[in-house]
């Protein structure tokens, strides 16, 4: 047996978060570069990136795919999760806040707080993240570290305090103080970044840093009753001290330290790696995970030990070029050996862990044994998809697992070539296994392969992974909203099927009682059968025949979702009932009960933050209205205003070329799915003519 590396308190699993252009592809490099896992500083703007591996996103400048990367830093082990900057991805955003410990929050310094700063900033809060914030670009022209301070505050509503001042900013910033140990570090410009000076704080910043030193107690003091104690009797309170009452409230969520530099100029890396060793959490300080026994149904809690029976979680899986099929885990319990067997609990299924990898961002380390907190990748795990609990195969659990929003748009594929049919259907169906907020299907109907995504990028980068990894070329059809029908009524609706030909009949019939469900609660069957009426064995038909209707909808054919239905009354044929006849008689209580439940066609209502210079606001403005999108709110951010609209998914496509024009080039936006709502009546009826609906 292989012995632990790192002892679980050096360990930490780590995410970097922040607004797109913040900075993190650089940040994350230069932390590779001083934990000395690279030797050379690529730069995001030259595309020699290291995290960015993958060939489009280093034309794009943008980090899609989250790459687990191991990385030390005195004697502790720190595995970076990489996660993406654009709101097309927030589900990998999601998926990797789940398994990590802790975050690094990046802001760009000239601009605090940002749309999308504040979107993974929620989604940090809701997994119970603790967080430190790096205010990075502190070289850039308009840097300003109170005014980022203050918009955690003022944007994010977070107990946010420097634990750092910096020196100088914009061409000026050399370094900072150090408002705990009371020093100051000054970087010296020819060794990039590897060597600084540990210094008195300057005469002419004695003061400010004393202030600040002073403000920092004080609100550590708020969140933390023994330094309260000693302040008001005004005893010293020791730098030990004073870290430890951080590290609990950041743990506690209640404090977030904010730190300052430049990933650029190479300043501040270093101690932004202490303070991830200082503040953030182990896995032994994370709240238990969560997990249920699926044989007595009994809640588990998943503390880290290693002599407890293994279980993971696959967060992710990846095809790499040359080793195949890549399944990231995470450890919560136990350990577990390469070449043995684990049990996948979601799908009951044993499989096992051929070999296990370790990734650096340039190399992978092939490891005998991964422990509780670890991160690694497994190889030779055939069935097992985003989500799934691996367990020791004596202890099967299911653990909590991720909820990933269904795609909002599609677009027909076609490859280039008949040939190039197979080939695509196979190169679709391994990218829908990496990706769980990606699907693709054919339509039985018109043989079209249609694929769906959550916005028009997603897909785009998927088409062109299709051609450079699996060598399909493809064209796309224009995208398609992925409308949904709900019902808004309840009704109770008889269905009966009766068939009479010569011999064996059909014979079903029930009566089912349908109900508008909470929005997000999908599909719930109840059972309310009494006295046989309906025999127990059709009952899961009529369920099956509901669902498989409902995924054709009653409108315009768009998948019915939300429903309550319950099976109440029905009869049977001794002789002629089977579980065919249950379905069918099902999907006809379906259609029947569409007649007065008033149907109606869902639509994707996508979160929209616009930022635009002052002067092209009316314009703007005005564009969102015509778009029939509504604005929620307006801040504003220096020398420009933002709009935050919601507006629907069918009204945005092409939006980026109308913004371009309207601004000569300085609008930009954001936007991700927020919510779905039913047309216009006007629009509904449209989209039934065009689909050639079913509506009568
Ligand atoms: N002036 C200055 N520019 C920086 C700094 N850090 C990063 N940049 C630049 O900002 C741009 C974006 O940096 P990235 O590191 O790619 O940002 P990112 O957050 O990873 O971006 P996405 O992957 O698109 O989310 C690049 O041109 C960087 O060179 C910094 O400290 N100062």
């Amino acid at each position: 047996m292989a012995k632990r590396e790192f002892p679980l308190e050096k360990t930490r699993n780590i995410g970097i978060t922040a607004h797109i252009d913040a900075g993190k592809t650089t940040a994350t490099e230069r932390i590779l570069y001083y934990t000395g896992i690279t030797h050379k500083i690529g730069e995001t703007h030259d595309g020699a990136s290291q995290m960015d591996w993958m060939e489009q996103e280093q034309e794009r400048g943008i980090t899609i795919t989250s790459a687990a990367t191991t990385a030390q830093w005195k004697g502790y082990r720190v595995n970076i999760i990489d996660t993406p900057g654009h709101v097309d991805f927030t589900a990998e955003v999601e998926r990797s806040l789940r398994v990590l410990d802790g975050s690094i929050t990046i802001l760009d310094a000239a601009a605090g707080v940002e749309p999308q700063t504040e979107t993974v900033w929620r989604q940090a809060s809701e997994y119970n993240v603790p967080r430190i914030v790096f205010a990075n670009k502190m070289d850039k022209l308009g840097a300003d570290f109170d005014m980022s301070v203050k918009s955690l505050h003022e944007r994010l509503d977070a107990n946010a305090h420097a634990i750092q001042m910096p020196i100088g900013a914009e061409d000026t910033f050399e370094g900072m103080v150090d408002l705990i140990e009371m020093k100051a570090y000054l970087y010296d410009e020819d060794k990039l970044g590897s060597e600084w000076d540990t210094v008195e704080i300057p005469d002419d910043l004695k003061d400010e840093a004393q202030k600040r030193h002073d403000e920092l107690i004080e609100a550590v003091a708020d969140v933390d009753d023994s330094i309260m104690d000693k302040y008001l009797e005004g005893e010293e309170i020791t730098k030990a001290e004073l870290k430890a009452a951080i590290r609990k409230a950041t743990l506690n969520l209640e404090f977030y330290p904010v730190l300052a530099g430049s990933a650029f100029k190479n300043k501040g890396i270093q101690m932004m790696l202490d303070a991830v060793l200082d503040y953030l959490p182990s896995p032994l300080d994370v709240r238990p995970y969560k997990a249920t026994d699926p044989d007595t149904g009994e809640e588990v809690e998943l503390k880290a030990d290693d002599n407890k029976p293994f279980a993971a979680l696959a967060f992710k899986i990846m095809t790499d070029p040359f080793v195949g099929r890549l399944t990231f885990i995470r450890v919560y319990r136990g350990s577990l050996e390469s070449g043995s067997y684990v049990l996948n609990a979601t799908k009951d299924k044993r499989e096992r862990v051929g070999r296990l990898l370790q990734m650096h961002s340039n190399h992978r380390k092939e490891i005998e044994e991964v422990f509780s907190g670890d991160i690694a990748a497994a190889i030779g795990l055939k069935n097992t998809t985003t989500g799934d609990s691996l367990t020791d195969p004596k202890h099967p659990l299911h653990l909590e697992s991720m909820e990933f929003p269904e795609p909002v748009i599609s677009v027909s594929v076609e490859p280039k070539t008949k040939a190039d049919q197979d080939k695509m259907n196979n190169a679709l169906q391994k990218l829908a296994e990496e990706d769980p907020t990606f699907k693709a299907e054919t339509n039985p109907e018109t043989g079209e392969t249609i694929i769906s995504g959550m916005g028009e990028l997603h897909l785009n980068i998927i088409v062109d992974r299709m051609k450079r990894e699996f060598k399909v070329e493809a064209t796309i059809g224009a995208p398609q909203v992925a409308y949904r029908e709900a019902f808004t009524k309840p009704t109770k609706a008889q269905g009966k099927f009766i068939r009479q030909s010569g011999g064996k009949g059909q014979y079903g019939d029930v009566w089912i009682e349908f109900t508008p469900n909470e929005t997000g609660k999908g599909f719930e069957f109840e059972d309310a059968i009494v006295g046989g009426v309906v025999p127990r064995e059709f009952i899961p038909s009529v369920e099956q025949g509901l669902k498989e209707s409902m995924a054709n909808g009653v409108l315009a054919g768009y998948p019915l979702i939300d429903l309550k239905a319950k099976l109440y009354d029905g009869s049977y044929h001794d002789v002629d009932s089977s579980e065919a006849a249950f379905k069918i008689a099902a999907s006809i209580a379906l259609r029947n009960a569409a007649k007065t439940a008033d149907p109606v066609i869902l639509e994707p209502i996508m979160k929209v933050d616009i930022v635009v210079p002052e002067e092209n606001m009316g314009d703007v403005m005005g564009q969102v209205t015509s778009r029939r999108g509504n604005v929620d709110g307006m801040e504003t951010r220096s020398k420009a205003q933002l709009i935050h609209a919601f507006v629907p998914l069918s009204e945005m496509f092409g939006y980026a070329t109308t913004l371009r024009s309207a601004t000569q080039g300085r609008g930009t936006f954001s936007m991700s799915f927020d919510h779905y709502s039913p047309v216009p009546k006007a629009i509904q009826e449209e989209i039934i003519k065009k689909n050639g609906g079913n509506a009568e």
